[in-house]
């Protein structure tokens, strides 16, 4: 049986955390597996693993139609997907939130507009709270929605908070917290579960701090 292993990697902010965690379980991996590269299917032939760079939204589904057995994705695009795959292990590289803000002097109205660029979670959450509002979806440049009045809220990812400091903004509440996953492919957990556990359990070694095991 083919042993061999496919791991979707998200290009962008989470690519450089995920090789550095892949790099201190001890994985030999090649040159060309690198941020500045241009190289989008890279072979680690020393550890008989295929890597695909694509981008973060992408790599659930990837996973989920098996052209990558394992793949590397933040939670907040694991829980906009909604895929069909399994969550293997938090990685906790890439920490973030997702969380509502505004402007400091918001008032409540009826029915309020919130932009996001995940609009299933925030339909999901603002349900949840018994709210109704209008999602607007946007893919980027959110924090501009309450400036420009194109909304009165938004539900975006906050790190540092500069972003929303910057253009006047607060963060009226977290709703989640975001750190990166390990996810897998339904079919090929069954069929190549010894080599996917080994690798896994390589991280998890790493995640929780016992140690390389090789
Ligand atoms: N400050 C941050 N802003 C956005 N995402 C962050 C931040 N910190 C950590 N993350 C994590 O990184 C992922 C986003 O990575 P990145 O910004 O590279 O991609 P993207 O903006 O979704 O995609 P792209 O720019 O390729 O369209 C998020 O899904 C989240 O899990
Ligand atoms: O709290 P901070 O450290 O400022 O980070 C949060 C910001 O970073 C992300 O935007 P990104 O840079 O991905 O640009 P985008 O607007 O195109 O999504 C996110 O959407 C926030 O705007």
């Amino acid at each position: 049986m083919d042993e061999r292993l496919t791991v979707a990697m998200p290009k962008g902010r989470i690519f450089s955390d995920a090789l550095d965690l892949l790099k201190e379980a001890g994985l030999k991996l090649p040159r060309e597996l690198a941020q500045d590269s241009r190289k989008l299917r890279v072979e680690a032939p020393v550890e008989d693993l295929s890597f695909l760079l694509v981008k973060p939204v992408d790599v659930p589904t990837c996973v989920e139609h098996g052209v990558a057995d394992l793949g590397v994705v933040g939670k907040d695009v694991l829980m906009e997907e909604e895929r069909d795959v399994y969550e293997l292990l938090d990685l906790q590289i890439s920490p973030c939130r997702l969380s509502l803000a505004g402007k400091p002097d918001w008032q409540p109205v009826l029915n309020p507009k919130v932009a996001t660029k995940y609009p299933r979670i925030a339909n999901r959450w603002f349900r949840e709270q018994g709210q109704q509002v209008e999602v607007i979806c946007l893919n980027g440049s959110v924090e501009l929605a309450p400036l420009t009045g194109l909304a009165d809220r938004i539900v975006d990812i906050v790190s540092t908070g500069q972003t929303l400091q910057e253009n006047g903004l607060v963060e009226l509440q977290e709703i989640t917290r975001v750190t990166s996953r390990l996810i897998a492919n339904r079919a090929s957990y069954r069929l190549k579960s010894r080599r996917i556990d080994k690798l896994s359990e390589r991280l998890a070694r790493v995640v929780t701090g016992e140690g390389v095991l090789r």
